[in-house]
């Protein structure tokens, strides 16, 4: 029985979500929230018997599926498959036999919202590796539909995880110091996944920009503009706090509503993205200026959270603001944080730059009157490692996740 497993970050947003959708820039960093997926192939006897399934155990809602393999060939398998090594789109054909086939589930409406994470993991399931029967198991840190990727770093650590096992992805080395037994991937092999993943995503999103699946891929710290990446080298790493005011919300229909918007007030709209363009601009020169003194550094995110407070305002010019985020701003500004939204907003999670000069004292008082108004806070590690994988027999899989 062949195993594999692959891990994927969520990320944070600095600056420009929702006009980077709209050709501005954006700024981007994976953190050290993972979503780990793991596949356990099983013997195709068992598909010749008719006895094979395709099983998903998603740990965090806490829910398992499973499809009959020849229910899966009946309804998926009509159009050729064009194999994994070239990642496409799935047809609005497929999409409907994928929403005919989850109707045969009977998923809890307060669970409705898994929806669009199971049509992105069956597309990408057989396009990647047919109809063969396997068990696939996913647990994550992220919470899920919140701004910090959720989604992206599933279609990342899947695809990952699917490539690996179809043979047209390996890992090329360890991880120095972690002994977990994750590897890293070389850089075509992650241009392959990032593409899958992308796929993945516009079932999910609609209309991704491709920044999340990018971040999530390739971590570190990136500029993101018309579907170019750039990586940022920062040597004085940023310190977020990340409160998620756990308001749920949904991406795609944010989106969406971003572009009624901008149809509406096409010429308003295109300023107000210009403005945040510029400022993405501004945020990726700063957090790349080398600060050698604490003068340097403090000027550094004086700046920084200037600009975050305008791309703040810009986002609620895009009416993606919210009464729980608003929250999130006043109590920062209390103790003169500046915070702004992260992702798609609506809700969701909120960013809050940590001077490094601000004591634990402080820091601990801030969290603790967020967690009052039971918003949860989360302190992460900025910029580290995109995608990892873990191939048959290494420690990060022996049934369940390390
Ligand atoms: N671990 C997971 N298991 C199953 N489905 C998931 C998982 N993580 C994400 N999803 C799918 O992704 C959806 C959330 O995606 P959405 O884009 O709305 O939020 P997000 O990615 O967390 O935030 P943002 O896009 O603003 O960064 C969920 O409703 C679910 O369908
Ligand atoms: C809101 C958005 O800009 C970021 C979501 O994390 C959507 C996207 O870029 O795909
Ligand atoms: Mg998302």
């Amino acid at each position: 029985m062949e195993v594999c497993a692959a891990r994927a970050p969520g990320k944070i947003i600095l600056a420009g979500e929702h006009a980077v959708v709209h050709g501005s820039a954006a700024v981007a960093a994976a953190i050290d929230l993972y979503t780990r997926c793991s596949l356990r192939l099983l013997p195709l006897a068992d598909d010749e018997a008719g006895a094979a399934a395709l099983e998903l155990d998603l740990r965090d809602p806490g829910l398992t599926f499973s499809w009959p393999c020849a229910r899966l060939r009946e309804a998926l398998l009509t159009e050729e498959a064009a194999g994994p090594r070239e990642a496409r789109p799935c047809s609005l054909d497929q999409l409907a036999s994928i929403a005919r086939l989850l109707e045969e589930h009977e998923i809890p409406e307060a669970k409705i919202w898994l929806s669009a994470g199971l049509s992105a993991f069956l597309f990408l399931y057989t396009s990647i590796l047919g109809c063969r029967p396997g068990k696939v198991t996913v647990s994550s840190d992220l919470p899920m539909g919140s701004g910090l990727g959720s989604s992206a770093a599933f279609c990342v650590s899947m695809s990952g995880a699917l490539l690996t096992a179809a043979g047209v992805v390996a890992a090329v080395g360890g991880i120095s110091g972690e002994g977990t037994g994750w590897e890293l991937v070389g850089k075509d092999d992650l241009e392959l996944v990032n593409r899958w993943a992308f796929q993945g995503e516009k079932i999910i999103h609609g209309k991704p920009s491709g920044i999340d699946n990018a971040v999530s891929t390739f971590g570190s710290m990136i500029k993101f503009k018309k579907g170019e990446l750039t990586n940022l080298k920062s040597s004085n790493p940023v310190k977020m706090l990340i409160t998620d005011t756990r308001v749920g919300r949904n991406t795609k229909a944010l989106v969406a509503g971003v572009s009624e918007r901008a149809s509406r007030h096409s010429d308003a709209m295109a300023a107000v993205f210009n403005a945040v363009n510029s400022i993405s601009e501004e945020v990726s020169s700063i957090v790349e200026l080398a600060a050698n003194d604490e003068i340097a550094i403090t000027s550094k995110e004086e700046k920084l959270a200037e600009l975050m407070e305008m791309n703040q305002g810009l986002l609620q010019c895009m009416g993606v603001s919210h009464s729980s985020i608003e929250t999130v701003l006043r109590t920062t500004l209390k103790f003169n944080l500046v915070s702004k939204l992260t992702g798609a907003g609506g809700g969701g999670c909120v960013l809050t730059l940590i001077p490094t000069l601000l004591s634990n004292l402080v820091l601990e008082k801030v969290i603790a009157e967020l967690e009052s108004h039971s918003f949860r806070c989360f302190k992460v590690e900025v910029g580290g490692q995109g995608l990892q994988v873990c191939q048959g027999g290494c420690s990060c899989f022996n049934g369940d996740f390390v």
